[in-house]
């Protein structure tokens, strides 16, 4: 089949009377969880409170091979320069593969990722058991990581995930450049106990300098300049720059530049992780990535959960048209988690031009956003369930809580579970009069009140079962997230590993500064009004 035609038949079956139904698919195959449930790495996805029928998932497979996404994956785990744009490989599967597993080009990547393990093991081991002291002879408790988009997101939603009390350190993620952030921080820190990890690839990022200078300055004046710099330490691609910055060799952690932003929380940038949540939980999130690129590089294309995940997507988005998708996991501990994702899929996936630069035929990423569960229910979920356009769900479920309340969890999940089933049934019209003639309601009150009562149903979700949240389940987790992201870069013939898109407004950042110090006029006229408008409140 050809690409155009695997498009038609997909299409196609997203034009036909019925194709987003969900309930009466449900109604009509008792057996449907189990056939759209499929399980790896420990995780289980259930896909059966979508429209997908088995012929829908036979286009959608016929696509992915008319796309090449296989060869796609492929292509990643070898190595070669999938993101173009950039000619670089996107090789985040080698930071928690085995040994000798990975090349990049003529490099052993590999061999760069278990070196940098290595460093950052013998690193958290000494600040953990004193060896490595603070300037004034006192241990480490706090870390904070300084860094921005990828070099803050994934390590803050990670150690947001995993950290409990008892851990070997407090763990603070330092991103926007509004020094009030900063100025919210500094006063919970001691400098002579805190370690600071100046977090970025480029090592230019202008908001992350700007708060590394301030982090600096703030240890210098209770340490001196000497003292300070035994509390710092860099996660970068930019070694030349982190001598720039003043930071000794010996406490900088590198990677490699085929590892992505949104894609490095497995590599140095995670070392906050490790020193917060140990290094074995460190260790134990690889270990989950892992099994997770192992079973995608494996698995049978129609039980490969990330390319089923990024199939589901291409339904949603291309055959049905819907434009968002909410992440809701149901689990405080994962709040962060929507916030993560944001990145990973909005700055892969919001591409308008194809990997040869002409425009793109199609929808490509969603919107991605989402808050977890319950909190959510009372927020945004009216809109999902009777709002003018069905807006999928991607439900996070965890089986056994780590604490002891075990009626809480129970109202937890009981909550997950009815969101799905409502969202897939809805209430029809009869089912809402007859539920208020049952509560009393006099009939005027029943015909005015039913149409605000009818719940349309028919909304997709999908489900993610983790049987805990552990470090292993949770790089699963992530790793099928990413996968899910190549798979959609293959499918809609676009590179989800560039970001050009954030460049601009760099740029004229960079040209507004001198304005907003009224050194220099702004080119914009509605940019020069508002920059006249702060100056004259600014006195
Ligand atoms: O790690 P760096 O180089 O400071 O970049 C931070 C973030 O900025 C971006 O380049 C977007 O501006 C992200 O892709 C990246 O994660």
């Amino acid at each position: 089949m050809t690409d155009g035609e695997a498009w038609g038949a997909l299409l196609a079956l997203g034009r036909q009377p019925g194709a987003a139904a969900i309930r009466s698919r449900l109604d009509a195959d008792p057996g449907r969880a189990a056939t759209f449930t499929h399980q790896a790495a420990g995780l289980t996805l259930d896909l059966s409170r979508t429209a997908l029928t088995p012929a829908v998932l036979d286009a959608l497979l016929a696509l992915a091979r008319a796309r090449g996404v296989a060869a796609f994956r492929d292509s990643m785990a070898a190595g070669q320069a999938v993101n173009g744009t950039e000619a670089r490989a996107a090789l985040h599967m080698a930071l928690r593969g085995p040994e000798g597993a990975f090349r990049a080009g003529s490099e052993d990547a590999s061999a760069a990722v278990h070196g940098t393990l290595a460093a950052m093991a013998g690193f958290v081991r000494a600040v953990h058991e004193g060896e490595i002291l603070g300037a004034r002879g006192d241990r480490f408790t706090d870390v904070v990581n300084i860094g921005i988009g990828g070099s803050d997101l994934g390590p803050a939603m990670v150690t947001r995930a995993l950290w409990q009390t008892g851990m070997p350190m407090r763990a603070h993620y330092l991103a926007n450049v509004d020094a009030h952030a900063w100025e919210a921080l500094r006063p919970t820190l001691d400098p002579a106990r805190t370690l600071v990890l100046v977090a970025s690839k480029t090592f230019t990022t202008q908001e992350t300098m700007a708060n590394a200078g301030l982090v600096k300055a703030w240890l210098a004046a209770s340490l001196g300049e000497e003292g300070a710099r035994g509390h710092l330490a860099a996660l970068s691609t930019n070694l030349p720059a982190t001598a720039a910055f003043g930071i000794a060799p010996d406490r900088v952690f590198g990677f490699r530049d085929w590892v992505g932003g949104r894609f490095s929380l497995w590599s140095a940038v995670g070392l906050s992780i490790a020193l917060a949540c140990g290094m074995g939980a460190f260790q134990g999130l690889l270990a989950g990535a892992r099994a997770m690129d192992e079973h995608f590089l494996a698995a049978p294309e129609d039980a490969n959960l990330p390319l089923l995940l990024a199939a589901t997507e291409v339904w949603h988005v291309n055959a049905l048209g819907y434009p968002a998708r909410a992440v809701l996991p149901y689990d405080e501990r994962l709040a962060r988690f929507a916030a993560h994702l944001q990145q990973l899929e909005m700055e892969s996936l919001g591409k308008r031009v194809t990997v040869q630069g002409a425009p793109v035929a199609h929808a490509t990423g969603p919107v991605v956003f989402g808050e977890p569960g319950t909190n959510a229910q009372h927020s945004f979920l009216q809109l999902i369930h009777q709002g003018t356009t069905p807006v999928p769900v991607d439900f996070v479920l965890v089986a056994r809580p780590d604490h002891g309340h075990a009626a809480s969890h129970r109202i937890l999940l009981a909550n997950a579970l009815a969101q799905a089933e409502a969202l897939a049934r809805g209430r029809t019209e009869a089912e809402a009069r007859a539920e208020m003639q049952r509560a009393g309601l006099p009939p005027h009150e029943i015909d005015r009140l039913a149409p605000h009562r009818t719940f349309p149903g028919d909304r997709p979700s999908v489900s993610i079962l983790l049987p805990a949240l552990t470090p292993e389940s949770l790089g699963a987790l992530v790793a099928l997230y990413e996968h899910k992201v190549a798979c959609l870069g293959a499918f809609w013939g676009i590179n989800p590993f560039d970001q050009w898109g954030v460049e601009l407004g760099k740029q004229l950042a960079g040209g507004i500064l001198p304005a907003l110090a009224g050194d220099a006029p702004a080119s914009d006229a509605a940019t020069a009004a508002m920059v006249a408008a702060i100056r004259r409140l600014q006195g």
